[in-house]
């Protein structure tokens, strides 16, 4: 097995396959497959992975690995087979499928190295090369760059004298931590003390501590516990009395926080009825699909906690995803109160060092649980024994870059390796999964009562035309206001929740209309308060808001739409007495903001928690009895065939926030389209007859789940080439599929020009057309040369969830 075969890092066609490299003597039996190794391509050296080992190749002059990256594979060879299929559903490059396995940590990183080259003569070059590479062999890019002296060393490479090179490097470093430890025994110490001389009382000090206590401590800790600087141990250290080493440590995003231990629960009748046929999948090593149905606070959560119990006890390791959203501080203690140490968490808010960390400890197999968002489908067990999906419908399971997974498809796929069962969960499931329970295809659970039989909150509409026709034009109807006010009397807690998806403040002339747009893309500017900036959120565009309007010079230009900080505004205007926390982008994008926010508003320390999507999840609060949903509608009118189900489902979470315990929950959703049937119905808390209605409406115009759709987006500078390509592509589709099929393009995105690029789709309607993976790769294929020259970019999502 001297040959290793491997996938390099450069996402292309010709290198989407595996190459052979020699494995050089001295590392005969240390290279496995799963490695990532650092092999020379072409003129550098890159990174890669090794799928596998053989003895021979079907090429003679094979170049050698010039080292491994790793001492153990980062890829199971479970992974590594995953990678293969990742790639077909996908449509992705091998490279890329392994890369979105990893945390970004082990990504690779490359530094432009310019070497001087063995031929050079270093006398011979200009006196400006020679100074740069004086005392060294070797000067980064982003020195010769800084040095302004790279047409210089352009020339010089062009001659041979300097050559480029590429380093691997990796992007983050185990943390490591100085300890100080007794170096002499406890005599040596003794003795030491007694010789010291009177005045040197810090040393004395920290010998003793040293005979009462002769375990390495850490460095920093010793200091401020003694009050002392390295200055006092740095003679003990001389002397050989005292040592110094670095020890790894896992960094710790819990800190010291304790979790409080949980015992699980007696299950109700109810319970029982759904985790049964989990648990006898489990144990009858069988795999299946279950859609956990269960209304908000029906006690999904418990049956996930003991179905897990159960995995744990056959010595078993379990995947719970969990929107990013709603990886809240709640959510995660749910899981360490009842698993401890076992649980290792993934999720966007902790660096990519302890991101990496959490990653290790499951690959060494010191924990059995992971919680995290989407990629920790992937994380590295190897006796997997069940996945759970909490939230399922969530549209943030789909990766919206290359690979464009869905975290859902990867469960089943690795649980059917494992031959274990995954659990979807939710109160609203995503169309598509009820569809499958409906048919056979997922087993259905339902859970539907909330526990204790508390009732489901009651819900008003309001109509908001209704509230301006009478005079008020406030953002709050005046039965939110009441109630609201009843609420502070009472010391009861309120949720106000506002849609941000979907609209956001504009600027926009109040005498002409005029909305200021982004000049590089087809998209109004969005006005940021703090900075009283505007910004384009597509390209980064930014200016100032104009005194006047560039079309009729009138000074009534302003901006629009509602944020939450002009809802706090207003707050603080009707009721100046309400104590308001609020959570948005903005006050939780420090680290820990969002916990301790969450934890004051459950102390009791604020009456309304505002906020947006992030709080119309997970939230379990006994004391909020009353909900207000400021504006129900404002996904409604987005260019996508799912916005009625979003917005029914984040309407019905929403309201699932009230009065979950003992104190009963009202709510109140304000809009301005309360004859909508996703408005109405959420009003109604019935997801069954939802379902009906829209399950029709998908019929109807043959969408999901009736059909299968995969969309191509095209883009280019030039708006003919992008829709003469577009219409090229739509063609050559329609040519390979069968008349059941629709193809529908040349047609403009929905946003269609981006950063100055023109953007066309083809949308493609199927029912089964096993060519279609195939002929949309042979598109890719066909366009390679100009998608790599840059001026063409043409993506293709088998399964989109944003039609933008
Ligand atoms: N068997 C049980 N006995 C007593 N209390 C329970 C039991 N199961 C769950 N609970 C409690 O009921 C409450 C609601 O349960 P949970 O949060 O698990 O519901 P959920 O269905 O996950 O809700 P949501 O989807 O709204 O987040 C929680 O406070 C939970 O501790
Ligand atoms: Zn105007
Ligand atoms: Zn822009």
């Amino acid at each position: 097995m001297n040959i290793a075969s491997v996938i390099v890092d450069v996402p292309a066609k010709q290198t989407d396959r595996a190459f052979d490299y020699k494995i050089p003597g001295h590392l005969a039996g240390v290279i496995q497959p799963g490695m990532r190794v650092i092999v020379p391509f072409g003129p550098r050296k890159i990174q890669g992975f090794v799928t596998g080992l053989k003895t021979e190749s079907e090429f003679s002059q094979l170049k050698s690995i010039a080292e491994p990256m790793d001492l153990n594979p980062v890829l199971n060879q479970e992974l590594l087979s995953l990678g293969d299929w990742l790639t077909e559903k996908t449509l992705c490059y091998k490279i890329s499928a392994y890369q979105a396995m990893l945390p970004a940590a082990l990504k690779a990183k490359y530094e432009k190295k310019l070497v001087l080259a063995e031929k050079a003569d270093r006398v011979a070059l200009p006196e400006k090369v020679q100074t740069l590479f004086e005392n060294t062999e070797a000067i980064t890019w982003d020195e010769a760059v800084k040095d302004g002296t790279l047409s210089l060393l352009q020339k010089e490479a062009t001659n041979g004298n300097i050559d480029i090179i590429y380093q691997v490097k990796e992007r983050v470093k185990k943390k490591k931590v100085k300890q100080v430890f007794p170096a002499a025994d406890r005599n040596g110490l003794a003795e030491y003390i007694e010789k010291l001389p009177a005045n040197a009382t810090k040393q004395k000090e920290v010998l003793e501590y040293f005979l009462q206590d002769d375990s390495p401590i850490e460095q920093k800790e010793l200091f401020s516990f003694l009050r002392i600087t390295s200055s006092t141990i740095k003679g003990l250290i001389q002397k050989g009395l005292l040592g110094q080493k670095e020890v790894e440590i896992y960094r710790n995003p819990f800190g010291d926080r304790e979790f409080k231990r949980t015992e699980p629960l007696p299950l109700t009748e109810e319970q029982r009825k759904a985790i049964i046929p989990i648990l006898n999948s489990i144990e009858e090593k069988r795999h299946g699909t279950f859609l956990l149905y269960g209304v908000t606070g029906s006690g999904k959560t418990e049956v996930y906690l003991q179905s897990i119990q159960r995995v744990l006890q056959d010595g078993k390791e379990a995947i719970v995803l969990v929107p990013e959203i709603s990886l809240t501080p709640q959510m995660v203690n749910r899981f360490k109160g009842r698993f401890g140490d076992q649980v290792a968490v993934m999720h966007s808010g902790l660096s990519a060092g302890e991101k990496y960390d959490e990653w290790r400890k499951i690959q060494r197999k010191e924990v059995k649980v992971v919680v995290g968002a989407r990629s920790a489908i992937f994380a590295p067990f190897e006796n997997l024994g069940i996945v759970i999906i909490d939230e399922e419908h969530e549209t943030s399971y789909k990766q919206e870059e290359n690979p464009r997974y869905h975290a859902r498809d990867v469960a089943i796929e690795r649980a059917g390796k494992y031959k274990c069962p995954v659990v979807l969960g939710s109160a609203t499931p995503s169309l598509e999964s009820f569809a499958r329970a409906h048919k056979g295809v997922y087993q259905l659970l339902s859970l539907p009562k909330r526990m204790n039989n508390q009732s489901l909150p009651s819900v008003e509409i309001i109509d908001m035309r209704e509230e301006l026709r009478e005079g008020n034009r406030s953002m709050f109807s005046r039965v939110l206001l009441d109630k609201i006010k009843d609420r502070l009397e009472k010391k009861e807690q309120i949720v106000l929740f506002l849609n941000k998806r979907g609209h956001s403040s504009f600027v926009m002339c109040r005498d002409c209309g005029y909305v200021i747009n982004c000049p590089h893309c087809d998209i109004s500017l969005t006005y940021h308060r703090f900075n009283q900036q505007m910004k384009c959120h597509y390209c980064g565009y930014e200016a100032s808001v104009p005194n006047t309007c560039p079309e009729c010079e009138s000074e009534h230009i302003r901006y629009f739409g509602t944020g939450t900080q002009k809802v706090e505004e207003e707050l603080a205007k009707v009721l100046p007495e309400a104590k308001v926390i609020r959570m948005d982008v903005d006050t939780t994008s420090r680290k820990g903001s969002h916990e301790k926010l969450l934890d004051q508003f459950q102390e009791g320390h604020a009456d309304i928690l505002l906020g947006t999507q992030m709080i119309a999840k997970g939230l379990d609060f006994p004391n909020i009895t009353l909900v207000g949903v400021l504006s129900a509608d404002t996904m409604l009118h987005l260019p996508d065939f799912r916005s009625s189900e979003k917005t029914f489902q984040l309407l019905t979470q929403v309201s699932g926030r009230a009065g979950r315990h003992e104190l009963e929950g009202e709510v109140i959703i304000q809009t301005y389209t309360p004859e909508h049937y996703s408005v109405e119905l959420s009003g109604e808390q019935d997801y069954d007859k939802f379902y009906e209605r829209e399950m029709m409406v998908r019929k109807i115009h043959r969408y999901p789940p009736f059909y299968y759709i995969s969309l191509v987006t095209v883009s280019h500078e030039e708006l003919m080439k992008s829709v003469s390509v577009t219409e090229k592509i739509t063609q050559y589709i329609q040519s390979r599929l069968s008349a059941e099929s629709i193809v529908l393009g040349p047609v403009a995105s929905p946003i269609p020009r981006i950063n100055n690029r023109y953007r066309y789709q083809c949308l493609i309607k199927y029912k089964r057309e096993p060519e279609l993976g195939r002929a949309l790769k042979k598109v890719l294929d066909n366009y390679q040369h100009e998608i790599a020259a840059g001026g063409l970019a043409i993506s293709v999502d088998l399964n989109p969830y944003i039609l933008m």
